[in-house]
């Protein structure tokens, strides 16, 4: 049985910042369905990852490719190739003076010429898949930080992109919303027939959902494998993160932005 493409491959792709070279010998390939943990402590460079594969940071050496193309570099080809690509920041980044559902609506209102009652239709089912059609009306101050990062993900999948990239994604939920935010990215998309890259450092939280993950460190991927095989591994450097050690060949401060060249 011949494997399905990719949805986005990296073959030796070197990442620099400021001058400066944040990752090296990036080789991946994520598979159509999969849920993907890219994990690693402070400052290894997961935004930086994330900003290869939309394309808003260029590679410096080797090749991205994202539903089977290298990024473009044209500019109306890359803002195609950025609407099949949902993406949900750190903090969820919605307008405080719009409604749920007006935030939801954003997109689609940005983007396509749908008229309003499809819009609106469109917009409840989104609300719908993410549980929180009761609350569409209301304001994101009237919400709860987990329902908030759950409207902020319905708004993130306006578009129907069939990638879609978490950008930590439990920052400020407590346990119990992290628990209910994670089992969602995995239905949604299981559901939906997404893939999905998830960047964070809430390792415990991500790998029950995940089923590929990367650790990034010391400029480079230092274990890639099935979440299982992740937490059985003895390498001193994973295990360092893993279990939260201060000391170990994990240097505890990457080097801060102003010392960039
Ligand atoms: N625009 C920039 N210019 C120069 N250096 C940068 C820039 N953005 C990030 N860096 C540097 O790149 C390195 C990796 O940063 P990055 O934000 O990708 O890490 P991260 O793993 O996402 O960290 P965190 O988990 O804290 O968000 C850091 O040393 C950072 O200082």
């Amino acid at each position: 049985m011949t494997q399905p493409a990719p949805i986005v491959r990296l073959q030796d792709v070197r990442l620099d910042r400021g001058g400066r070279t944040i990752l090296r010998g990036l080789d991946l390939s994520v598979s159509p369905g999969q849920v993907v943990a890219v994990l690693g402590p402070s400052g290894s460079g997961k935004s930086t990852l994330l900003a290869a594969l939309t394309g808003e940071l260029d590679a410096a050496a080797g090749t991205v490719e994202v539903f089977g193309r290298p990024i473009p570099t044209r500019h109306r080809e890359l803002l195609e190739l950025r609407k099949g690509i949902g993406v949900l920041l750190q903090g969820n980044g919605l307008l405080t003076d719009l409604s749920a559902a007006e935030n939801v609506g954003l997109p689609l209102r940005a983007h396509t010429r749908l008229p309003k009652p499809v819009i609106e239709r469109l917009v409840d089912m989104k609300l719908h898949a993410v549980g929180l059609r009761a609350a569409r009306d209301a304001y994101p101050r009237e919400l709860s930080g987990g329902m908030a990062r759950r409207v902020a993900l319905a708004r993130a999948l306006a578009l129907d992109p069939p990638l879609m990239i978490y950008d930590e994604p439990l920052t400020g939920l407590d346990p119990i919303a992290s628990g209910v935010v994670m089992a969602l990215v995995r239905r949604l998309n299981d559901t939906l027939g997404l893939t999905s890259i998830v960047v964070t450092h809430h390792v415990h939280e991500t790998l029950p959902v995940a089923d590929h993950a990367l650790v990034i460190a010391n400029g480079g991927i230092v274990f890639s494998g099935t979440p299982e095989a992740l937490q059985a591994t003895t390498d001193p450097l994973v295990r360092q993160f893993l279990d939260g050690q201060p000391d170990g060949p994990i240097g505890f401060d990457a080097a801060p932005r102003t010392e960039a060249a």
